[in-house]
């Protein structure tokens, strides 16, 4: 499924249907160059959520969570790492537990595509906004609009 984000506007009213879709054990994985708009959807689904609050790009901290939130969310943003090894050091299955995952750069952590929960997402510029490109594991079929 490709869905048009023409602006900000757009990216909002799809962070928000994402938001409404979400479980416990979800991933969310969010791909795509440099300003792609991988953080600003981050963003959209965690206001879809309730979120009210700042929302700071995980690019330096690696991981931001959200416990507060029904489901909670950890905010992942895998780009600094060197090997996906690292997730076991960072204790990403233990942020994991009980919440939802949004990974930007996921396949600096070896990807998450193989897990039925996963909706893969793909940014990319365009001369208007962005586009998604969108893809669903097993799970997320019956979901997808
Ligand atoms: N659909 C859109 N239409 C117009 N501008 C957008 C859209 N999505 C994001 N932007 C803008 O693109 C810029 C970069 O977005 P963002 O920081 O979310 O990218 P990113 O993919 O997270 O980048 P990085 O990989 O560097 O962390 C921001 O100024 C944001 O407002």
């Amino acid at each position: 499924m490709i869905v048009r984000l023409p602006d900000l506007a757009a990216v909002e009213a799809f962070g928000a249907r994402i938001a409404a879709k979400l479980g416990v054990g979800d991933v969310v994985a969010l791909s795509g160059t440099l300003g792609a708009g991988k953080t600003t959807l981050s963003r959209a689904i965690l206001h879809g959520l309730g979120y009210a609050g700042e929302v700071p790009s995980p690019t330096f901290t690696i991981i931001e969570t959200y416990d507060s939130l029904d489901p909670p969310v950890v905010h992942a943003d895998f780009y600094r790492l060197d090997d996906p090894s690292e997730i076991e050091e960072l204790g990403l299955e233990d942020y994991r537990e009980g919440a939802v995952l949004l990974a930007e750069w996921p396949d600096k952590a070896g990807g998450f595509a193989n897990e039925p929960a996963c909706l893969s997402i793909t940014l990319e510029i365009m001369d208007e906004g962005r586009r998604a490109i969108v893809e669903g594991g097993a799970d997320w079929l019956e979901r997808m609009p």
